[in-house]
């Protein structure tokens, strides 16, 4: 007897986002699997940002819902889906000017669990063990994105471009998400640059993490993820598995007939 498929992690179904008069998603039915490489693709302007924004709460649809991990999610706010286990990283990176790597990581982990919510709940002792353990867990993170410990006290962004986006994606893991969204995680950089994230990528996912990721280097995207969708003007336009939908001449069409 087969297994029944199981059922995807994130389900959006009939996603719609206006502003004002402007559609940037028209109707959008998309499923994430539980072990994905999930590539979101399309021409600028297509609405992919805005997709992003709205699976991690950022943005609030006009019309549709969202069902992470067999619950409804939609109108629970940025932090509620950060407590659910979505996290992201941005297209620009951020970090704030004057805070250590160490502390930048942390930052993620404060989204999820406050310090005040964690000494109402298990006092204040208990509170500092949870802390000094978010710390040990950063400086895991920080190894486990190919960052040694002595970059820790050094100001994030002082850090090389590509050490900044690692430290982006280590303050992502540190709030144990079940899916890591990622915003054009290999933008600006060289090809060896690229490599070392694709493979930063396939590591999480060999912890059990679905990732999904706005790329627009296709060689990258043929080779890394394992499903894709490609969206134009804000709908989809095809949607499986990479090899068949870059063949698909809507898809070529999509890319020749418009300037990225
Ligand atoms: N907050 C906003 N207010 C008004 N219009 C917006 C807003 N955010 C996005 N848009 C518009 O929605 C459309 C889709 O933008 P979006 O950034 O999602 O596309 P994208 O596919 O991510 O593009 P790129 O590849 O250039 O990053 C664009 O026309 C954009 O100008």
């Amino acid at each position: 007897m087969r297994a029944p498929s199981p059922t995807p992690l994130l389900q959006a179904r009939a996603i719609t986002v206006r502003f004002g008069g402007l559609e940037a998603v028209g109707n959008l039915d998309m499923a994430i699997g539980r072990n994905a490489i999930h590539g979101l693709i399309g021409p600028n302007g297509a609405g992919k940002t805005t997709v992003l924004n709205v699976l991690t709460g950022f943005v609030r649809p006009t019309e549709g819902e969202l069902v992470f991990d067999g619950a409804e999610i939609g109108g629970i706010g940025v932090n509620g889906f950060a407590r659910r286990g979505l996290a992201r990283t941005f297209q620009n990176i951020r970090l704030f000017g004057a805070m250590t790597v160490l502390e930048s990581v942390l930052v993620g982990a404060h989204q999820r669990f406050s310090a005040n919510a964690l000494s109402l709940v298990f006092g204040r002792r208990a509170a500092r063990d949870a802390e000094a353990a978010m710390i040990a867990r950063a400086y895991e993170l920080l190894a486990f994105v190919g960052l040694g410990a002595e970059v820790a006290d050094r100001v994030a962004t002082t850090l090389s471009y590509g050490h900044q986006r690692r430290v982006e994606i280590a303050r992502a893991l540190i709030s144990s998400p079940k899916l890591l969204l990622l915003d054009e995680p290999l933008a600006g950089m060289n090809a060896v640059e690229k490599a070392e994230i694709a493979d930063l990528v396939r590591q999480v996912r060999a912890q059990g993490i679905a990732v999904l990721l706005i790329e627009h280097d296709m060689q990258v995207v043929r080779r890394l993820c394992d499903h894709l969708t490609v969206l134009e003007y804000g709908r989809k336009l095809a949607d499986g598995p990479p090899e068949e939908v870059l063949a698909d001449p809507a898809v070529q069409a999509a890319y020749l007939g418009r300037a990225r």
